[in-house]
């Protein structure tokens, strides 16, 4: 990949008011997406749904990113959408009421929108590791369902709260979970919209891993992105495509898919790497992207 677009650190620490991107350890190709409001308990605002696509869509461009840890900032990963006052998003197309065409074509725009904002993680080819402390509550769980992998500490709580705001789940998470952690166990958190505790999440196979506390959470998420990052970037993010694809077709296109993809990319320097290495006894050096 070209350094394609001209991303930089500098470009990507400025104009984010709602997130801190970082690049924390300058050792490791990881680039850390920070909720970051924390006295609003990262409530996701207008200007949040405006962010998270810019940041998903600079990373997914910048060479030196090769993955990505979305953590947050304070007591709590996400309290949903911002509700209450002109922050919540859908505050404006409600109330256009005059017309009540105007106002559905206006909520149906701002949700279609707001599913494109969390749909921006998966169109990131790097991979996107969501670490969850805390409540993770409504479109904090939309969010977290649109990350390649989900990793939490041992205080974490998961609850699709939608149905007790008297709405239907609208940003992905009643599309992406069933995937995740079954149809019946989405079925059971999105109409009870019954808090779960990070174990029993584990047990649904909503995150892969608990750590016991945030401290560890992070060291141990900066630790295996690194780690990713350190793989060909090429077998990554062609894993990463290739599975997402595979997700909304047949096994039998999925298959197809994947020899497409592998008659093209067998034939990348990186592979010639892995198999040298191999003989050698050595770590493979995989190429810069
Ligand atoms: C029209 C759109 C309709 C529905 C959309 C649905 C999609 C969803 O996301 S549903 C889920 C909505 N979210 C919630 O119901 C969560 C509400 N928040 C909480 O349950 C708690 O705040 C908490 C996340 C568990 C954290 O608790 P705690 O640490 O005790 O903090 P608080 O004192 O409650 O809050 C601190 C501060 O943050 C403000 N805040 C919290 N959540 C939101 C939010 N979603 N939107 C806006 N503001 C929020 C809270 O009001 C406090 O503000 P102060 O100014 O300090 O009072």
């Amino acid at each position: 990949m070209a350094s394609g677009g001209g991303s930089s650190d500098a470009e990507l620490q400025r104009g984010f008011k709602t997130l801190a991107v970082t690049r924390p350890d300058p050792a490791a190709a990881v680039y850390e997406v920070r909720l970051n409001r924390p006295a609003q308990r990262n409530a996701l605002s207008p200007e949040a749904f405006a962010e998270i696509p810019r940041a998903m869509s600079l990373l997914d461009r910048l060479p030196a990113a090769r993955a990505v840890v979305l953590s947050a900032s304070g007591p709590h990963f996400c309290a949903g959408i911002e509700l209450g006052g002109p922050g919540n998003p859908l505050a404006a197309p409600l109330a256009r009421g005059a017309d009540p065409a105007a106002a559905a074509e206006g909520l149906r725009r701002a949700i279609l929108d707001m599913q494109a904002a969390l749909t921006a993680v998966e169109l990131c080819r790097k991979p996107v590791i969501a670490a969850v402390h805390g409540a993770c509550v409504g479109g904090g769980v939309d969010l977290v369902a649109a990350c390649d992998i989900r990793y939490c500490s041992k205080d974490a709580t998961f609850v699709l709260k939608e149905v007790d705001m008297a709405i239907v789940a609208d940003l992905g998470a009643l599309q992406r979970l069933p995937g995740i952690v079954g149809y019946g166990n989405v079925a059971d958190l999105a109409l009870t919209g019954r808090r779960i505790t990070a174990l029993e999440a584990k047990e649904i196979g909503l995150v892969s891993r608990v750590f016991d506390s945030k401290q560890e959470l992070d060291a141990g998420v900066a630790k295996i992105a690194k780690e990713i990052s350190e793989k060909s970037a090429w077998a990554v993010m062609g894993t990463k495509a290739v599975l997402l694809r595979s997700r909304d077709i047949t096994v039998e296109q999925g298959l197809e898919h994947v020899a497409t993809w592998n008659a093209g990319m067998m034939k990348s320097n990186d592979l010639m790497e892995a198999i040298k290495a191999f003989v050698e006894k050595r770590k493979p050096v995989f190429s810069k992207l």
